[in-house]
């Protein structure tokens, strides 16, 4: 988990075994589509060999747990790790997405993944997820395998986690617990790190058992852990009650910070400046491009959730007004729901915006999957009602018939590659014509001694005409109110 306090035990563990290199590697579609890469041709048929597909190996987490009763929550490593998910609704192929993704997930985790089964289901089973006799074969998996860890393919209640636990004898954890271990590793403001941890306690809560002196050094954020082990109803109790006092004054600290960033957001509105929001799917390019729109240095990396924290940058259109382009978390499929709640306020920004840029990567096997991921959680946050233009991104590796039918599905689309440029000035001119137009037209004779004025049209507004005369320079621009009415005292009178 928050691949924490002892360097020595990481290194002793993995640094000889998986050098990094490995890791990023997992992440490339080829072994998105691993399960074809093994079984060759595949259809349904092989689904039950398929079931035992192996996952390539990958890096890892390791546990330090000896005994699973003792299932801590942030000091959870993850090593050698099987996935598991159960396969309800859709085609093989979905499910196989499905898993792939998790095995990318648990790699950005810093995992290896070592094999993974699917079982097909009409729900998870109450007690233990997968059926009871799937979960035999598991164990038998985890034996097998050396596996120290397994990984559901969804949100497991606290109770299918401790049955399933029971019956293959290793640490279990699920989607949800992932993700935030994730999220936590990449949250870099004060704020996204206050956000993660709010969110961990708040999956943590109903999930904590006889922990002991784990939850010390938990909730004293490496203070070192030296408290007395000491499960139990009472000590699960005291725990309970601390983590609520934390989770109470995080709150407030979450509250002051967005305070300071609404502020921030507030000034930009006053100053009439456009925004554009670049949402989108994890690892579909966002911030490559935002950096190859405004040349801003934004971190990139083939990873999962690079980015978590918003990233504000100035941008012209060709036309040159300026506008902010703003950076987002990626969304994810199953997002876990406290951490959508823990992002709202970030995901607002994206509904406050005058323009969504949807960026999709074009070269995933079903992007279609991803919109409709990303447009639930824009749905989710209330954030409707806002023009967007689905960017498909990574056309240089796409497939040409992929990149056809997204073009032909989605009224207001373009594809372009973030990394070679195509596509891109078209998309600066559509972020121009999709740019809220400053609404009142007018003309002003400007006297050479305002000069500001004339600088303030040309970036705040939209220069139809601009002509120097004797007297001064003859504007016609369209502009927002608050400058309309700063330009009427050079605004002619009209000739009787
Ligand atoms: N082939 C190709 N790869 C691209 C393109 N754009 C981005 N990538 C790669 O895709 C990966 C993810 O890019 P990012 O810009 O970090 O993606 P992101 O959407 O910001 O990802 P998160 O912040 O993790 O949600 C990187 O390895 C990029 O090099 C593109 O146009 N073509
Ligand atoms: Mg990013």
């Amino acid at each position: 988990m928050t691949s924490s306090s002892s360097p020595s035990q990481d290194t002793k563990r993995f640094a000889h075994a998986y050098p990094e290199g490995l890791r990023a590697d997992a992440l490339m579609e080829e072994d998105v589509a691993w399960s074809h890469e093994i079984d060759g041709e595949r259809d349904g048929d092989q689904f039950d060999r398929s079931e035992r597909a192996a996952l390539r190996r990958v890096v890892g987490l390791s546990t330090e747990l000896e005994d699973v009763t003792e299932v801590e929550y942030r000091q959870l490593r993850l090593e050698r790790v099987v996935l598991v998910g159960v396969w309800t609704t859709g085609t093989v192929q979905d499910a196989d997405n499905s898993l792939a993704e998790l095995a990318a997930l648990a790699e950005t985790a810093g995992a290896v993944v070592l094999d993974g089964v699917i079982q097909r289901r009409d729900k998870p089973d109450a007690a233990t997820y997968i059926g009871s006799g799937k979960a035999l074969e598991l164990r038998d998996i985890v034996i097998e395998t050396g596996a120290d860890t397994v990984i559901c393919d969804g949100e497991l209640s606290p109770g299918q986690l401790i049955q399933l636990e029971d019956v293959v004898k290793v640490k279990v954890i699920d989607r949800t617990a992932l993700i935030l271990d994730i999220f936590a590793q990449h949250a870099k403001s004060r704020e996204g790190k206050a956000q993660v941890a709010l969110a961990q306690m708040q999956y943590m809560l109903p999930r904590l058992r006889g922990w002991g002196q784990s939850l010390s050094r938990q909730m004293g954020g490496g203070r070192g852990g030296l408290a007395t082990r000491g499960p139990g109803e009472t000590k699960i109790e005291t725990d309970r009650r601390r983590i609520r006092e934390k989770m109470a004054k995080m709150r407030r600290e979450i509250a002051d910070m967005k305070t300071g960033r609404e502020i921030k957001r507030q000034e930009r509105r006053r100053n009439k400046v456009p925004s554009v929001a670049i949402a989108g799917y994890t690892n579909a390019g966002k911030s490559s491009l935002l950096n190859r729109l405004t040349g801003a240095g934004v971190l990139v990396e083939n990873a999962l959730f690079a980015t978590l924290d918003p990233t504000v940058r100035r941008a012209e259109t060709p036309s040159g007004r300026l506008y902010t382009l703003t950076d987002t978390v990626g969304f994810v499929r199953h997002l876990p729901h406290h951490l959508v709640e823990a992002f709202r306020s970030t995901m607002e920004e994206v509904g406050d915006s005058d323009l969504i840029l949807h960026v999709v990567d074009g070269s995933h096997p079903v992007p279609e999957e991803q919109l409709a991921a990303v447009r639930e959680v824009i749905r989710d946050v209330g954030a409707t009602g806002v023009p967007e233009i689905v960017v498909i991104n990574k056309a240089d590796a796409a497939d040409p018939l992929v990149l056809q039918r997204l073009l032909r599905v989605e009224k207001r689309s373009i594809a372009v590659s973030a990394r070679t440029g195509q596509g891109i000035d078209e998309l600066l001119a559509l972020i121009d014509n999709e740019l809220p137009r400053p609404s009142v037209e007018i003309e002003a004779l400007v006297p050479y001694t305002h000069g500001k004025l004339v600088a303030r049209a040309h970036t705040e507004g939209e220069v139809i005409s601009e002509e120097h005369t004797a007297e001064g320079t003859l504007l016609k621009v369209r502009v927002h109110e608050e400058l309309a009415a700063d330009l009427a005292p050079y605004v002619p009178a009209p000739a009787l």
